[in-house]
This record gives structure tokens, sequence and C-alpha cells, in this order.
């Protein structure tokens, strides 16, 4: 979900989603993450299978950081998912690869479950980068993560967020691929095999199944489309895992 919007627009978004004919929880995991003020609201009238998440929160126990939301109260509130080290705020706001990963390793040991991105510029892509930039950011959140089984990683080429360029299925294959391979190597055989690696850059209903039928892409995270209707088809391309 976005950075914007109103309440009414909130309340049409959850209607369309709770009235949306998805898959069974044991094919697709649905979170949804709205901006901080309408994690109440959404939590509240979002169908109970589907999940909320934060769009951030703070790297370390909630105390004076005027403006900023801890670990700590998103618990308090009762919500379950938080992501992490987006695009935006990595490149705009500067967040280094160390600072995601002390966020990600707090909010590990609140109890939240993260969904921790990483991803590279166009720059970075077309230098013939893009496997160094991830795995030093990857790398970042391994040194200071013990349990994985609460990490989701999304793979968020930077150019293709909200751009309405999207990666090719081959180009993200490569990537996650390459990813799983890291994981392999530097984590666990066994993170490996269950970390969930998603990816993110203008997902839309037209290129979902695709995406999805690639075997090292393990769901979508999604902008712009979560917004409209086509996202239930979004959902949905989850069942090209389940015929896989
Ligand atoms: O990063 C994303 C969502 O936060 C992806 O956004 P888009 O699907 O709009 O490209």
């Amino acid at each position: 979900m976005a950075r914007n919007g109103t309440s009414e627009e909130v309340k049409k978004i959850v209607s369309t989603l709770n009235a949306g004919d998805v898959p069974s929880q044991d094919v697709v995991e649905v979170v949804v993450s709205p901006p901080f003020v309408f994690l109440q609201l959404v939590k509240s009238s979002l169908r109970p299978e589907c999940h909320v998440a934060a769009q951030n929160c703070w790297v370390k126990k909630g105390g004076a950081f005027t403006g900023e939301v801890s670990a700590e109260m998103l618990v308090n509130l009762g919500i379950p998912w938080v992501i992490l080290g987006h695009s935006e705020r990595r490149l705009i706001l500067n967040e280094s690869n160390e600072f995601v990963g002390d966020k990600v390793a707090y909010a590990l040991s609140q109890g939240l479950k993260v969904i921790a991105c990483v991803g590279e510029t166009l720059e970075q892509r077309e230098s013939g980068s893009t496997m160094e930039v991830v795995a030093a950011q990857t790398k970042a959140i391994a040194d200071k993560v013990s349990n994985w089984a609460d990490v989701v990683l999304a793979y968020e080429p930077v150019w293709a967020i909200g751009t309405g360029k999207v990666a090719s299925p081959a180009q993200a294959q490569e990537v996650h691929s390459e990813l799983r391979k890291w994981l392999h190597v530097n984590t666990s055989p066994e993170v490996a095999a269950t970390t969930r690696i998603i990816y993110g850059g203008s997902v839309s209903g037209a290129n979902c199944k695709e995406l999805a039928a690639k075997p090292d892409v393990d769901g979508f995270l999604v902008g712009g489309a979560s917004l409209k209707p086509e996202f239930i088809d979004i959902i949905k391309a989850s069942e090209v895992k389940k015929d896989a």
C-alpha cells in the first residue's frame, strides 16, 4: 500500500479485498501494509486471514525519538509484520545497510515478522554490480540475524518501483536464484531453502502470473497495483505455485 490516501479510500480498498475470491491461507499469505495512521483501521476491518504490516519502525528500544514508531508500539497494537529497508528509505533517507540490519534484528527480537528489502539502482544494474549490491545488503542483515524463520526477503530493483518498468521474469529469477545461493553459502542450506524471496517493482495483474511461475519468486511486494481491484488477480497468481 502507498503513502497517501484518505480513510474513505482505505476503506474501499479493504472492502474490495474482503469481497475478493482469493486462495486459502495454505496457498497464499496476504499481508497489507498501510501507512501508520491507517494501521488500526485496516487491522479492525480486514478479513481475519489477512494480516497487517507497518511500513517501518525505529531501530532500537522505544524512547525519545520524536516522530518515530517503535517495534514495541507495533507489538502492543497487535501488528504482526513490519517492512524494513525499503529502497526509498535506503536511498532518500540514506539508511545504511548496517542501520537496516540493526532494525531487522531489533524488530525480530521484539517478536515482529520482517519483510526486509534489498535491491539495486539502474546505474548499479547497468554497471553489472547487482549481485554485489544485493549481497552486501543481505550480509548486513545476516550479520545481525540468526533466526531467519520470521524474515521474508524482498528483492526490489529500485528502477522498477513505481515506474511501470517491471523486471523480466528471467531477470527476477536470475537475481532471486543468486540470492538463494548466497544464503546457502553464507547462512545455511535450510535458510536458503525456506526463506521466501518476494519480488517488488511494478507488479501488475498483467505480469504477475509469468513472474510467479519462476521457481525462486516466492511472492510479491506490490505497491501501486495493490490499490486497485487487480490486486485480487495478483493474489491469485499464487495458484501458479500450487499447480507447479
Ligand atoms: O516498492 C513497492 C511498494 O512499496 C513497489 O511499488 P510498485 O508496485 O508501485 O512498483
